[in-house]
């Protein structure tokens, strides 16, 4: 019986185009300027240095960090550093109302019979807990925060190793098979099953690759459709 839904952003109850064609690119055409002006801050060093020690130049330049950071956005890393940056960037584009978190509205409606009929709600992004937040703290349907229970991001690992869902189950008072993962990604998803999870794909307007999953394209179906 399923106790609680860990659940994905984007691609899964978020558009994937609000985050490639609206948060990426405002994250890049700020990034300069915020990394620049926040440099000494204790939040914003720490991942600069992050920065560097992914390259492996200790000593490697703030414009170098700044390239690089750039580099990974344009390619859609998900290397913390460059996702904990962003969450901190977004941060004065949602509070100057220059976007609303995208939620699709079924994914709303599910979100919230569950939560009201008991089910504890859980999220996993690459996306940092600051912007997972921010998201739902201006989302299209308001302020969703409370519908959640905690947050999860790549600093508990990446998405698509097992040993990810491992260490999330240290943090919730759930056995594996009594969660349910939702995802639009098979490997993420492969990896959930991994760790003892149910899991069940979302396959979206916007995907380009064929589900490989038990799918649903919306949450109405998700009555019909059994976890795997
Ligand atoms: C939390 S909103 C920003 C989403 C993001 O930065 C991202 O990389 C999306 O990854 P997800 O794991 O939600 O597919
Ligand atoms: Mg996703």
């Amino acid at each position: 019986m399923i106790k609680a839904i860990l659940t994905d952003i984007e691609g899964t109850i978020t558009r994937i185009s609000f985050v490639k064609d609206i948060l990426f690119p405002y994250a890049a055409k700020h990034l300069a300027d915020f990394v620049t002006s926040a440099q000494h801050d204790a939040q914003v060093s720490a991942q600069i240095e992050a920065v560097r020690s992914e390259l492996n130049q200790p000593n490697a330049s703030l414009e170098t960090v700044i390239d690089t950071l750039l580099n990974w956005i344009e390619a859609d890393q998900k290397i913390t550093p460059l996702k904990q940056l962003q969450g901190l960037i977004w941060q004065n584009g949602y509070q100057q109302g220059d976007f609303t978190g995208h939620i699709y509205p079924d994914a709303y409606t599910y979100l919230t019979e569950q939560h009201q009929s008991g089910i504890v709600l859980y999220v996993y992004s690459s996306g940092s807990v600051k912007a997972q937040q921010l998201l739902f703290a201006h989302s299209d349907f308001g302020d969703m925060r409370p519908l959640f229970s905690d947050y999860f991001d790549t600093r508990v690992g990446a998405k698509q190793q097992a040993q990810s869902y491992h260490n999330i189950l240290q943090s919730v008072p759930f056995a594996a098979h009594e969660i349910l993962f939702l995802s639009d990604v098979v490997a993420e998803l492969d990896a959930a099953k991994e760790a003892g999870m149910q899991t069940l794909q979302l396959w979206r307007d916007e995907q380009t690759k064929s589900p490989e999953h038990d799918f649903i394209t919306d949450f109405e179906q998700i009555k019909d459709e059994k976890p795997s």
